[in-house]
């Protein structure tokens, strides 16, 4: 390999300094505004390193199909995370080493989300955004707030068959601790770039040894809970024959091994990541459109036009309606290209060396797709900045078949929840539509203020904290109409 790598050229890339490479050249909240800074500079594939860490930067579309996906055998692995095991985040799909266990949790996945199998649970999904309608009408103020129930709720549904309590359900709760214990200690997102960026996520080198040891602790213990109470919870009601389909049913139910032990640690384990991948991933997406909607009202009517003349006023939209409802579909689309949740997706991990374009690609290099890049195309999403969905449509009015798939990842490690997301965002956005109006809020003054919501940083990027207005737009709307009306 080291004769290899001699006379073949890593991919063009920054020129870095001795040992702590291109650290001082990266935005360390927002590297994906960097590394498509790169793009001009050292085109679709970029390499740099990190404090030692060897990275490759995937730019375009066409370049991740050829390595994640046709290279897939190469390109699958993730990048090991030393403290996996010290915080218990072990039992996480997506950070799992390319082998046995991931396929395993993988065909576990595949059971209740792939697309056939996740038609099942669009009625559950129908439910959940009625329920999101409620709590805004309650209390818009909170509409984030609920925003975020939706996600989690929507999950625990067709994960454990668990219907979620309207205000502080222990479970949901129980689980957001968890997360929050699990971001503090292994950095503000997930733990998956720990090694690469200890940086990013904020954990100095520095980190008192004391302080982590008694974090790591808490950490395992409330991440035992979120993920024991549930699985529990509908295992016993399998075992009893009152669970209605869930993900843990049907594994239970069609798997031969499911007696095993080592299969129960794997249901439990998917189920509990299904939460950790799913609720911020939806909810984040679904913050992104409300600001969309803000800032740009003209999209908004035009989408509440389409939907009052298929829909009408005196029923809440369905999935029945979901081909008839073109402009929609177009600004769900926008809303997952303007400002991708995931900007660089998740980090794979090549475990062989390889040859792309007469570029050397060595093993156990951090592949990174950048998806920021990708979706901020000019080349092919002209005013890429702006949130455009008319350019979804072709010529003669028609969608065209760009579904902006590219949010989803690629390769074999591609999103598992993607239909069942896509089906949870298209459900809450044409019904936040139908009931509501976005509006930009209003200062002490009266007048309107523009948004300028903090970001998170770290794997996940959404507004942190998004205020807006939210005004009811069918009159004679209550309570009532919304939790009874039925498609
Ligand atoms: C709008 C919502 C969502 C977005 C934008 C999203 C996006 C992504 C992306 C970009 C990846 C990384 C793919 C790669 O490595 O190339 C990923 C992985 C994953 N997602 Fe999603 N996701 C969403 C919702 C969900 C939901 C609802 C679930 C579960 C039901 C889910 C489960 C997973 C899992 C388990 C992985 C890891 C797959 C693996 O490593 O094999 N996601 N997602």
């Amino acid at each position: 390999r080291r004769k290899q790598a001699r006379a073949l050229n890593f991919p063009p890339g920054p020129k870095g300094l001795p040992l702590l490479g291109n650290v001082l050249d990266i935005n360390t909240s927002e590297p994906w505004l960097t590394f498509t800074q790169w793009v001009a500079s050292y085109g679709d594939l970029v390499y740099c390193t990190i404090f030692g860490r060897q990275i490759v930067v995937i730019q375009t579309v066409p370049v991740a199909r050829a390595l994640l996906e046709q290279r897939s055998n190469i390109y699958s692995d993730r990048p090991p995370v030393r403290t996996t095991k010290e915080v218990g985040s072990e039992f996480n799909s997506a950070m799992l080493q390319y082998g046995e266990e991931w396929r395993l949790h993988r065909r576990i996945f595949h059971q209740s989300f792939r697309a056939e199998a996740a038609r099942n649970y669009l009625p559950n999904q129908t439910r959940k955004a009625r329920q999101l309608l409620m709590g805004i009408y309650e209390s818009p103020d909170r509409y984030q707030r609920h925003v975020e129930l939706f996600a989690s709720s929507v999950i625990m549904s067709v994960v454990y068959d668990y219907e979620t309590a309207p205000h502080d359900d222990p479970l949901v709760l129980a689980a957001e601790r968890a997360i929050e214990v699990l971001v503090k200690v292994a950095g503000p997102s997930t733990a998956a770039l720990l090694e690469a960026f200890p940086f990013l996520l904020k954990l100095p080198v520095w980190f008192p040894g004391a302080t982590f040891k008694r974090m790591a602790i808490q950490s395992k213990k409330s991440l035992h809970e979120m993920i024991d109470v549930p699985f529990r919870y509908a295992r016993d009601r399998v075992n009893s024959c009152t669970s209605g389909q869930c993900m843990i049913s049907e594994a239970i139910k069609r798997f031969p091994e499911s007696g095993s032990e080592g299969f129960e640690v794997a249901l439990k384990s998917s189920s509990a990541t299904a939460f950790i991948a799913g609720v911020e991933t939806t909810a984040s997406t679904l913050i992104i459109f409300v600001l969309a909607m803000m800032l740009y009202p003209e999209v908004q009517e035009r989408a509440q036009k389409e939907i009052d003349a298929i829909v009408g006023k005196d029923r809440l939209p369905g999935f029945g309606d979901r081909s008839s409802l073109p402009y929609v579909e177009a600004v769900l689309r926008e809303t997952l290209r303007w400002h991708p949740v995931f900007p660089l997706g998740l980090p794979h991990y090549t475990t062989k060396s390889d040859v792309y374009a007469g570029h050397y690609i060595p093993e156990g290099c951090v592949v990174l797709a950048n998806l920021w890049a990708m979706s901020r195309d000019e080349a092919k999403y002209s005013k890429a900045s702006e949130f455009i969905p008319e350019r979804f449509f072709k010529e003669d009015g028609e969608l065209n078949d760009d579904s902006i798939a590219l949010a989803f990842g690629f390769g074999r490690r591609v999103c598992v929840g993607r239909h069942f997301a896509d089906a949870s965002v298209w459900i809450a956005i044409v019904h936040l539509l139908a009931a509501f109006k976005f509006m930009k809020p209003l200062d002490e003054n009266g007048a309107e203020k523009h948004p300028d919501p903090e970001w998170s940083t770290g794997l996940i990027s959404h507004p942190l904290k998004l205020e807006c207005r939210v005004v009811p737009r069918l009159s004679g709307m209550n309570a009532a109409m919304l939790m009874e009306s039925n498609n």
